[in-house]
């Protein structure tokens, strides 16, 4: 919980929009009891000061501390590190519910006892059941938005369901006992229930594999890592991740398009947000945040100078290679990774090449979904392709004699040769 407001707070503090809004719904309250004194206003006048006052409190911080929160959540994949982070969910709802009704009762009652203190025609009205109902209106309001966010705006976050359970051996290959890492079976899934995105796949991973995932564009491979993580449910069929292998959530990594990082935080307030997630009685400080340039991995991919700096201001292969820093800290076992070349440069490619080699000596699964077939060649042990719904293609990347005949597998032979776009000469 405590992580929970730390981010909220520091995405706050980093908002200046949002920031102009919190101090103007603290102020201009204030400045209307501060005149009912200065003005001698009566009774009436200064009851509907206190009125207008306690509402502009309301419907300034009621919106940007109740809905901001949670639809940023959802959409930088703060969600994902809660889930990841193995931390039940609820424990992010009522976080979330303290900070949308904390700071503004705080706030309410501080205003109504100042109203009490100064201004005397008010005393009265403030004692009686309209009066104390008008005080906690800022709150109730809080309350309404926080609960318009949880369920319009955060119809994913509830829908979200943990896929770690216990499953069973399987034989691989025949005679080689392994333990699965993750097993789909026969799942189907659409976003709209009569239009299947995927259908029927079936896949068994065995832990320590490294896997790469290849397909056309909107093929579905980035929704095949939503269903194995839980964020998707399935139609039909099941996505699950071994608990024998996996213990929790926490094993788990999954690299989005955003990194999983809250843009308006720095790297380091970032990190120190999943630190404080990850954090246990056992291990309280996962990470060193006092010396983040001095760990191995932010060393590794050059991010010292760029600590302090926000995640919004980052190029895309800085905020890629953050995002991989940022879960590789936490020692996962189970990695998924989508698109982790897309945008980065030679060299931290050839740093991704190595580090996921090392990953995969060290027995970690690597799930991989990339369009860089000289990346998957360098990294993975066998592919799938999935193509229209369906998954096409299951080998091993030693079945190819060399990257030539690997890559016009992977393609499906559907290279285009001499097209014609139509430009005159
Ligand atoms: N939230 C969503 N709501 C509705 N449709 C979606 C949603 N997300 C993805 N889709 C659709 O589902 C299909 C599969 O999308 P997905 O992102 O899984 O593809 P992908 O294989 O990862 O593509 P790419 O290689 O371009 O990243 C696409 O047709 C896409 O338009």
């Amino acid at each position: 919980m405590q992580a929970i407001l730390y981010k909220d707070f520091q995405q706050l503090r980093h908002n200046s929009a949002m920031l102009a809004i919190a101090i103007i719904a603290i102020v201009m309250p204030i400045l209307c009891i501060a005149v009912i004194p200065i003005f001698g206003m009566d009774r009436n006048t200064a009851a509907t000061m206190y009125q207008f006052a306690i509402i502009t409190l309301g419907v300034c911080l009621a919106p940007a501390l109740a809905i901001d929160a949670i639809r940023s959540d959802l959409a930088n994949g703060t969600i994902l590190t809660v889930r990841a982070c193995g931390r039940p969910l609820h424990q992010y709802v009522i976080a979330q519910l303290v900070w949308a009704l904390i700071p503004i009762a705080t706030a309410s009652a501080m205003l109504t006892t100042f109203a009490y203190a100064i201004a005397s025609p008010l005393r009265l009205a403030i004692l009686t059941p309209q009066g104390i109902a008008t005080a906690f209106t800022p709150t109730l309001m809080a309350f309404a938005c926080y609960l318009w966010s949880i369920c319009v705006k955060g119809k994913a976050l509830l829908m979200t369901s943990t896929t770690i359970t216990e499953t069973p051996h399987t034989e691989t290959q025949p005679g080689v006992n392994q333990l699965t890492a993750i097993r789909v079976t026969d799942m189907t899934f659409g976003y709209k229930s009569h239009k299947p995105v995927l259908e029927h796949i079936n896949l068994n991973v065995p832990a320590g594999q490294s896997l790469g995932i290849l397909g056309y564009n909107g093929v579905g491979k980035t929704t095949l890592f939503g269903i194995i993580t839980g964020l998707l449910r399935p139609q039909q069929g099941s996505a699950t991740i071994n608990s024998s292998v996996f213990h929790s959530m926490r094993e788990v990594f999954q690299l989005s398009d955003s990194g999983n990082l809250s843009p308006t935080m720095t790297i380091r307030e970032n990190l120190k947000f999943r630190s404080m997630l990850y954090a246990t009685h056992a291990n309280p400080h996962p990470i060193d945040i006092q010396h983040l340039d001095e760990l191995p991995m932010v060393q590794a991919f050059e991010l010292g100078e760029h600590l302090d700096k926000k995640v919004k201001d980052l190029s895309s292969g800085l905020k890629k290679r953050a995002g991989i820093v940022a879960g590789m800290l936490f020692e996962p076992k189970l990695i998924l990774l989508d698109e982790p070349t897309n945008a980065v440069d030679p060299i931290t490619r050839q740093l991704l090449i190595d580090l996921m080699k090392q990953l995969t000596a060290n027995g970690r699964t690597i799930l991989t979904i990339t369009h860089d077939l000289e990346y998957c060649w360098e990294v993975t042990d066998r592919i799938i392709i999935l193509d229209n719904k369906h998954l096409v293609k299951d080998c091993n990347i030693n079945d190819f004699p060399n990257i030539d005949a690997f890559k016009q597998a992977a393609t499906l032979g559907r290279e285009h040769i001499n097209v014609n776009f139509g430009i005159s000469k």
